[in-house]
């Protein structure tokens, strides 16, 4: 049994001149928190669109769970299970905790706002709301409007949507901007439980919170990804330092 969830090969992307990805390979594996990180304007954006399905890359292929998905859409991507979270625009503020959560998991199926006021009695799927807010905190929220949550407490939110999806594969794209240390410091604890339902490829700009919970990291330079390896094996990479390390100490 392969142990790729997801499988990158061979991507390439330019912008005319400009080779956002330059030929990246690189594997999620299951159970795993493999951290993608890089200098500004390395491509981690770029790779990760393609990866979600919102940007085509010029060549190169994206497997999921075995399948080629490189040609589908974000949406039937998601529908596979390759769950983007962390984008807080996706949460509507007007609506309750419990109503977002539920929302969310309806929107799996498609047609959102047909079928929410059936959904908020369906009991299977409040149940699973429930139980997905219980397991992010905010089990004694659900009916505070979301717009009156703290910026915490909306990151928690995210998760707890995807955690109803059921995810197979989860890609976070900065999910502790913004957050201040304590809160990143618990969603770092949040992540190593995360990952065990379903691995997770993580781009992070906040560098104590990469090394604390990356089971592996993959550094990308102009395009290419230049190492990949366990924490002790990227720190100590003197090419990584050069290029990416040395400029944060030289900051
Ligand atoms: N749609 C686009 N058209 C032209 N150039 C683009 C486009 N998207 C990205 N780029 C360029 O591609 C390069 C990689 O950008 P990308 O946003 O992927 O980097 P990044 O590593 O995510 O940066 P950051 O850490 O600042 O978010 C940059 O030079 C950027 O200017």
């Amino acid at each position: 049994m392969e142990n790729n969830v997801l499988k990158i090969h061979d991507i390439r992307k330019s912008f005319g001149a400009l080779a956002a990805s330059d030929g990246i390979s690189l594997d999620l594996r299951a159970g795993e928190i493999h951290a993608l990180i890089g200098p500004n304007g390395a491509g981690k954006s770029t790779l990760i669109k393609q990866i979600a399905g919102g940007l085509k890359p010029d060549s190169g292929t994206v497997q999921f769970l075995g399948q080629d998905v490189t040609g589908m859409t974000t949406a039937q991507r998601a529908r596979l299970g390759l769950g983007r979270t962390f984008q807080i625009s996706a949460l509507a503020m007007e609506y309750t905790v419990l109503e977002n959560v539920v929302l969310g998991a309806v929107g799996q199926s498609g047609s959102v706002f047909r079928f929410f006021k059936p959904a908020m009695k369906d009991a299977a799927l409040l149940t699973r709301a429930r139980a997905a807010l219980a397991r992010v905190g905010l089990e004694t929220q659900e009916n505070v409007v979301t717009a009156e949550l703290s910026h915490g407490q909306r990151r928690q939110l995210e998760v707890a949507v995807a955690l109803t999806l059921a995810p197979k594969a989860f890609l976070m794209d900065e999910p502790m901007a913004g957050m201040g240390a304590e809160g990143s410091k618990a969603l770092t604890g949040f992540l190593q439980e995360l990952k065990q339902e379903a691995p997770i490829l993580l781009v992070e700009h906040d560098m104590d919170a990469v090394f604390a919970c990356a089971d592996r990291i993959s550094v990308l330079v102009y395009g290419k990804i230049i190492a990949t390896g366990s924490v002790d094996d990227i720190r100590s990479n003197p090419e990584v330092r050069i290029a990416y390390l040395g400029e944060e100490d030289a900051a």
